[in-house]
């Protein structure tokens, strides 16, 4: 990553010394104090302070993840004065992800849509949500993913849609920008156009992190993207922004989304948030792996259990791309574990889970 990063960017001495440095450090070297002034600094502080000093290798991997994206940050420039203040090392990644072929054949898709059977589109676009999670650049830079689809090992599209009853407001912890954003606001619009919500809240990430997680400036970007594409996608496109207008999509990032700890640790103001949701939904491997835990839980765990701490219904959808998973039947687990595949972290294997289920689906 820091090598892509390099030739990437016209970075001068100053900041390829400090990736430099950052390479020694994380793969040999100790966990050193943030050492910018930048907002974060303060909370940072709280989250580090009983790692520093600690060998990187001992480090939890969900916490060394979150600091290793942090320091990158800082090492790049991003919070001091000067050229690089602000600037995403990973623009130019997402951008080229954006408008790549993929991409594109995900927005044409789109144009199926309205000659679809309302569950039938109900079905497409929560597919397209699931499944647009295997476009991940940081997961394809350290795997060979090969981005082949073998179907989902829990759950399914009306289990997701039985979650929704009265119109009420609908919680989205997105996760990566491009292709996936763009799915996520189709499914944004498909909330607010069924009534299913009244309103949504579309939680992004406050700085640029695991490469390419959306920020609140990659939600103006794929927006601009998709009004700018014909058909289905430019029309979901204006509907999202005129909803923007309204106030009927609100987008937020809170610094909790860029921390090195599981939801379960979420500080009050985000867990109120959470509360006052009648729907929340969480995209994404390491949303997952947040929610439940970063654990090597027993796959059978109930799903139920390990959001118990949770304050309000919810939704998981996720391409599994790292060993923990819960919620699994006995049969299915003990049927993928006789197959070839490195079916937990392969990237080819998807879910839905849901927890907090109305009593009579709608
Ligand atoms: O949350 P995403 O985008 O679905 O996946 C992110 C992720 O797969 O990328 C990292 C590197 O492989 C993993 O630690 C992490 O879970």
């Amino acid at each position: 990553m820091i090598e892509r990063l390099l030739s990437a960017h016209p970075f001068g001495p100053d900041v390829r010394e400090a990736l430099s440095a950052l390479l020694r450090q994380s793969t040999g070297g100790v966990v050193e104090p943030l050492e910018d002034d930048a907002p974060d600094h303060g909370v940072w502080a709280g989250w580090i302070a009983d790692q520093v000093g600690r060998p990187w290798a001992e480090t939890s991997f969900l916490w060394a993840e979150s600091y290793f994206f942090r320091k990158l940050l800082a090492a790049t420039g991003f919070f001091a004065p000067g050229p690089w203040r602000g600037v995403d090392p990973f623009a130019p990644m997402k951008r080229a992800e954006l408008h790549n072929a993929a991409t594109d054949e995900t927005l044409k898709a789109l144009d199926e849509l309205p000659h679809l059977s309302a569950a039938d589109r109900d079905a497409a676009v929560v597919q397209a949500a699931v499944w647009g999670n295997q476009a991940d650049l940081a997961f394809q830079l350290s795997t060979d993913a090969s981005g082949a689809t073998s179907g989902l090992v829990a759950g399914s599209p009306e289990e997701f849609w039985s979650l929704f009853g009265e119109p009420g407001a609908v919680h989205l912890v997105a996760d990566n920008s491009a292709g996936e954003l763009a799915a996520d606001l189709v499914l944004v619009d498909r909330l607010l156009t069924t009534g299913r919500a009244d309103h949504v809240v579309l939680h992004v990430k406050p700085n640029p992190y695991y490469v390419s997680d959306a920020t609140p400036s990659d939600v103006l970007e794929v927006l601009n993207h998709l009004t700018g594409t014909s058909g289905e996608a430019g029309d979901i496109g204006r509907r999202v922004q005129e909803s923007l207008r309204a106030g009927e999509i609100a987008v937020r990032s809170h610094p909790f989304f860029c921390a090195p700890g599981d939801f379960s640790e979420m500080p009050d103001d985000l867990r109120a948030d959470f509360a006052s949701a009648a729907v929340t939904i969480f995209k994404g491997d390491l949303n997952y792996r947040r929610l439940v835990g970063d654990r090597h839980w027993p796959a059978t765990r109930p799903f139920d259990e390990a959001v118990s701490y949770f304050p309000g219904p919810l939704a998981a959808l996720r391409v599994l791309k790292s060993e923990v998973v819960v919620g699994l039947s006995a049969g299915t687990v003990s049927s993928l574990d006789e197959g070839e595949e490195p079916w937990r972290t392969k990237g080819s294997h998807a879910l839905i889970q849901t927890s907090g289920q109305r009593s009579s689906p709608r």
